[in-house]
């Protein structure tokens, strides 16, 4: 059955939720077969005024997992590494469990515990201790396993930044280079991504910025601005900049197989839920929502200080969506922004 048309009306209400649950502005961009819809609300600067801008970029977050997925992949396609074998294979002694396997790391069932939680358990606190620091990828290897393990490898699904910072010592690794020169040639310069950089640890959004706003833990408070920070606390699970343009790009061409082998990219697309709604599900550095009209996008969130992303593309790659508010720890403005994806995917909701 053809697509249905997006609903225009009731992405711009899903804007204007997100703002009405603390998001200072947001924006959404869908491409599919009848053409682009930008569409922002408020101001991506409080202090200026100035308005949110389809064109500016933004912290994506989460989002950067599939973009490192993507390479650690395309090294899997060429030879150089297997998903079932052991990380201590290729980092001798890294783990202290060798039955940790590179897929275990993809799908997020090594067990290797998040140490943001940790970290940001106090938010602006813990991102005013981190802003400005730098951390080696050994550092935040470290962090994770001086606290337990969360699962028996390959037994559950349990989230964890510390499974990509290890994706991005592998790249390193086996490229012999730095994360962001895979990025760049394999993924932002062949998909024409100008608007999309990996700069850690410079601070500085490049080119026309979103700012980011953190809301503090206690209700009342002054919003905080976290636009800049290193992001060295994510890195390679977190710290690339873009644009909802060049997401739309990345999220469609990843699915319309322009980035990996088709026994590769089907493997990234094969899923396990994540939770008992039966709408959840995670592949390898990849996200499928199923939504409430039986349409299932995949692609990934992004939470970082002041920023919450939403980059999905159908498996087709013909639609995709990207949304971004200007808010992170104010889960109903998130939520309220997910809204932008029911109404891109599914269209108006029925009488
Ligand atoms: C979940 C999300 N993950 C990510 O994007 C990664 C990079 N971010 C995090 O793990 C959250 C860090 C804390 C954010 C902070 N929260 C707190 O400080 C809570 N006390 C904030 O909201 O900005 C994803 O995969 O979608």
């Amino acid at each position: 059955a053809e697509a249905p048309a997006p609903d225009v009306d009731g992405i711009v209400a899903a804007l204007n939720s997100a703002m009405a649950n603390g998001a200072p502005g947001a924006m959404a961009r869908f491409t599919g077969p009848d053409g682009v819809e930008s569409l922002t609300a408020g101001v991506r600067d409080r202090a200026t005024g100035a308005p949110m801008d389809i064109h500016a970029r933004f912290r994506i977050g989460s989002v950067s997992k599939t973009f490192s997925a993507v390479v650690l992949l395309q090294l899997v396609d060429e030879g150089r590494l297997e998903l079932d074998q052991p990380v201590n294979r290729y980092l001798p002694g890294l783990l202290p469990d060798d039955r940790i396997t590179v897929r275990h790391l993809l799908t997020h069932r090594s067990g290797l515990a998040d140490y943001t939680n940790a970290m940001f358990a106090d938010t602006v606190p813990g991102f005013e201790a981190v802003r400005n620091r730098v951390f080696t990828y050994q550092e935040l290897v470290d962090l994770s396993l001086s606290e337990p393990r969360t699962t028996e490898p390959g037994v559950a699904y349990r989230y964890s930044n510390a499974n990509f910072v290890v994706v991005g010592m592998l790249i390193e690794k086996l490229t012999g280079r730095p994360v962001e020169r895979a990025y760049e040639r394999r993924i932002f310069k062949p998909l024409k991504l100008r608007d999309t950089s990996y700069v850690h640890p410079d601070t500085r959004i490049k080119g026309l910025p979103v700012r980011g706003y953190l809301h503090p833990d206690a209700a009342g408070e002054p919003l905080v601005d976290s636009t800049e920070q290193t992001v060295s606390w994510a890195q390679s699970a977190g710290a690339v900049i873009s644009s909802p343009a060049d997401l739309n790009t990345f999220t469609s061409a990843l699915m319309r197989g322009r980035l990996l082998s088709p026994e590769t990219l089907e493997a990234m697309t094969t899923v396990t839920p994540t939770d008992t709604t039966g709408t959840r599900f995670y592949g390898l550095g990849l996200r499928r929502y199923d939504l409430s009209c039986g349409a299932q996008v995949y692609g990934h969130t992004g939470t970082v200080q002041g920023f919450y992303t939403y980059a999905f593309s159908t498996r087709d790659g013909r639609r995709s969506l990207s949304a971004v508010a200007n808010t992170s720890n104010h889960g109903a403005a998130n939520t309220a922004l997910g809204g932008t994806l029911e109404a891109a995917f599914c269209g108006p909701k029925p009488a």
